[in-house]
């Protein structure tokens, strides 16, 4: 049996939190072979109910659950930590763009990104779920100068789920045909799900819709379905979010699938011109726990100027949030 990792959830008692949790403990994670101690950090009036998600994680008696531990304290929260999920963070409501929910969230991530700093693992893996995701993840990752801003990221992998599932259910498929799907730039209402790199059966996605049904209904239905969420349960997604989370860790400590690729929030390196610095996503490759930014994607003039959008976007974010930039 390998040695425990410290995984650390924040927001833990709140509702993704809760679809989140016994996931890890099962292993669908981190694999079937590695015990996990799960750190969980909340606000303090949220104790209680994190104590009430600490007896159920007990209860059911997982073989690979090391130890749960409850703290209001991100310097106890984040002590030697291997992995956080960063999910603390008031969602949205209707009506609302999420970057709406920057200044009330943005100062949680500062203070987390400096406890990170002092008091995590050096090669910590960072997933940031709450809103505005990518936004949040820069602010971390400049608030914690030792660390590799490559091990700070942003979850866009629920706009990829979204995006293969429409084109499956479009092209009369399932998921298990699509490959290849890229989310770029900003999990936003600004975000390009690209049709023109994912592939169903290995033929070009593009080629098996019309461009009107890509422009006019596939791209703002995947842009605005979180917004349908809200709608719909009056709450914002939780188990698929939890679900995206899940994946997009998995995929960064065990690996990509042969020549697929997933949709990561990372640190742009500039790769296809986009600014350096900003957590942007691209496509990227996943082996060794470490990810890479597939260099080989098709870019014509559409995808271009819809990345570019979103790139301004995340700039115009950063711009608003520069005095918590470190
Ligand atoms: N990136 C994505 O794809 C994606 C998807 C769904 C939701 N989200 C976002 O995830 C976040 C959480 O959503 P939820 O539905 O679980 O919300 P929720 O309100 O049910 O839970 C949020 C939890 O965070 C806690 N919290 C608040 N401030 C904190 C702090 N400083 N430290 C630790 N914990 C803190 C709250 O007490 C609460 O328990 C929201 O910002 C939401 O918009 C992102
Ligand atoms: O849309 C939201 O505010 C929640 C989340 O980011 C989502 O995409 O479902």
């Amino acid at each position: 049996m390998k040695q425990p990792v410290r995984v650390t959830v924040t927001g833990a008692a709140g509702q993704i939190g809760y679809a989140l949790l016994f996931r890890i403990a099962s292993g669908a994670m981190l694999g079937d072979d590695q015990p996990v101690i799960l750190k969980l950090l909340d606000i303090t009036p949220a104790l209680e109910a994190l104590e009430g998600v600490r007896m159920e994680l007990e209860d059911c008696a997982f073989p690979l659950l090391a130890g749960v531990e409850c703290t209001d304290d991100p310097n106890t929260g984040f002590k030697d930590t291997d992995y956080a999920l960063l999910v603390g963070a008031r969602p949205r409501g209707p009506g609302m763009e999420r970057k709406d929910l920057l200044e009330a969230n943005a100062a949680i991530f500062s203070v987390q990104g400096k406890a990170i700093n002092d008091h995590a693992s050096r090669n910590i893996k960072v997933l940031v779920v709450g809103n505005p995701a990518n936004t949040n993840a820069l602010i971390t990752q400049r608030n914690a100068p030792d660390i590799d801003p490559r091990n700070f990221t942003a979850m866009t992998r629920l706009d990829h789920n979204r995006a293969m599932t429409q084109i499956a259910i479009k092209t009369g498929t399932t998921v298990n045909d699509v490959t290849n799907m890229t989310i770029w730039g900003n999990h936003s209402a600004t975000q390009y799900p690209d049709l023109f790199n994912a592939k169903v059966n290995g033929q070009a996605a593009i080629d098996l819709v019309d461009q009107a049904w890509f422009e006019e209904d596939f791209i703002p239905t995947v842009q605005q379905r979180g917004a349908a969420i809200i709608k719909a349960r009056g709450a914002s997604s939780a188990a698929s979010a939890a679900n995206a989370a899940i994946g997009h860790m998995r995929s960064w400590a065990l690996g990509t699938e042969g020549d697929d690729w997933v949709s990561m929030g990372v640190y742009s390196d500039g790769s296809y011109g986009i600014a350096e610095g900003l957590i942007y996503s691209f496509p990227c490759r996943c082996c060794n726990g470490d990810w890479v930014i597939v260099q080989d994607a098709d870019i014509n003039d559409f995808s271009r100027a819809k990345m570019q959008a979103t790139e301004q976007e995340l700039i115009e974010e950063r711009d608003a949030v520069a005095h918590l930039l470190g």
